[in-house]
């Protein structure tokens, strides 16, 4: 009556080739370096020595995402076509937030993003009086 090989998988399971932020954690040195960007996991052991931008950078981001600062230095797209022979799988899990952030963006919402909409007719009325002014 009683089965005993119900499986009844109440925890979510990670899928195969996927990588934690805790696995990654685990790789986080020159011997074993691991690297998230744009959310896929990469060993970037063996590159450390080619990396035109040195090691030390590197092992900074190691065990982290690492894809603002790759994105801040504006990598060219032959840096990023050597990822794909570098890919470990995908990442699971959440991402650490940085706090750090929500200091910046708590206030002054409108002022951050660019320029307000409203610049745009008036920079056309001020454009259309300028040339009224100077055919006049
Ligand atoms: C696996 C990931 C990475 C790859 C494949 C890679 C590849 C490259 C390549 C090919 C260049 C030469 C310039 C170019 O083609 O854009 C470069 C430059 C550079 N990289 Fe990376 N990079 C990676 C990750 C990073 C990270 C995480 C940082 C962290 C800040 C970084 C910092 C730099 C810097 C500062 C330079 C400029 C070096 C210079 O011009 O003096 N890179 N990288």
């Amino acid at each position: 009556m009683a089965e005993s090989s119900t499986s009844t998988s109440a925890a979510p399971v990670q899928p195969e080739g996927t990588y934690s932020l805790e696995q990654m954690k685990e790789h986080n040195t020159r011997e074993s370096l691991w690297m998230l960007l744009h959310d896929k996991v990469y060993d970037i052991t063996a590159f450390m020595d080619e990396h035109p931008g040195g090691d030390e950078v590197l092992i900074e981001e190691a065990g982290r995402d690492a894809t603002e600062a790759f994105e801040d230095v504006g990598h060219s797209d032959e840096a990023r076509e050597m990822l794909p022979k570098m890919l470990l799988g995908d990442f699971y899990g959440e991402k650490k937030s940085k706090s750090k952030k929500s200091l910046t963006s708590a206030d002054g919402s409108s002022t951050s993003s660019g320029f307000p909409i409203w610049v745009v007719p008036v920079a056309l009325v001020a454009a259309f009086l300028a040339w009224r002014v100077f055919l006049a």
